[in-house]
């Protein structure tokens, strides 16, 4: 199966706000790209994937992400993560997309054939999902061709996506999917597990800046 992925970003300026922290207001912005530019990197590069589509309204990380090879679509709702989700699912399906999943943007470690292993699993499904590192988030939501992706993302969303009727997926390893950044020691996991080149650089110059 093949499947287009759509990948959310908030404004860049308002990203990854609890790691505000780790990285100040002059670094956050251009951490928060380049988690994007990671995660959209190897998600283009798995076999098992068609399209990368980025629903933010973020006009630089629209023209970089683009540069690397996604299609954008707007977040017209503005009205928060599960509203763009399904109005991207729409807008994608009515163009004639099939299997849909949306894939969180903050996977730095993202490695293209753990997510192409999720995704095989995920095939076998109407609705699934992959619970973050933390074991109470979602990193990865899909939906089989004609149904409804219906996102519940949010605080707690592994217990209410399963609680929707999406299937608990349980592949081998797949660390580098579920190892989303939201914190200082998130960002430690996704060096620890080895990060894509953007990340790398800019967490070479938030090092810099702690010097
Ligand atoms: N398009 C769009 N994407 C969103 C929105 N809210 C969150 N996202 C994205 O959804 C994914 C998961 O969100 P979070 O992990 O909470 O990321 P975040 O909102 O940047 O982080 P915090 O500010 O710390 O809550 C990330 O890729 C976000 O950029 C939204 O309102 N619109
Ligand atoms: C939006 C989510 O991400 P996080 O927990 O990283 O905020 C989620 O897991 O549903």
């Amino acid at each position: 199966m093949q499947w287009t992925l759509l990948v959310p970003l908030k404004p860049l300026a308002q990203a990854k706000s609890r790691l505000s922290d780790t990285a100040d207001d002059r670094l956050r912005p251009g951490l928060a790209l380049a988690f994007a530019q990671d995660t959209v990197a190897a998600a283009l590069a798995c076999a098992a994937v068609r399209d990368v589509v980025v629903v933010t309204d973020d006009a630089l990380a629209a023209r970089e992400l683009a540069a690397q090879g996604a299609a954008v679509v707007p977040d017209a709702p503005r009205a928060g993560l599960n509203a763009a989700l399904d109005h991207a699912a729409r807008e994608v399906r009515a163009r004639g997309a099939g299997a849909l999943a949306a894939l969180n943007a903050d996977l730095p470690a993202l490695r293209p054939r753990e997510l192409a292993r999720a995704l095989e699993c995920a095939a076998a499904f109407p609705r699934a999902f992959l619970a973050d590192a933390a074991g109470t988030g979602t990193t990865l939501l899909s939906a089989a061709p004609d149904h409804a992706l219906r996102p519940l993302f949010g605080p707690d969303s592994r217990t209410r996506h399963r609680a929707s009727g999406a299937v608990e997926l349980l592949p081998d390893p797949v660390d580098s999917v579920r190892q989303d950044v939201d914190t200082g020691a998130d960002l430690r996991a996704a060096l620890a597990l080895g990060v894509g080149a953007h990340t790398a650089a800019a967490a070479a110059r938030l090092l810099m800046a702690e010097q």
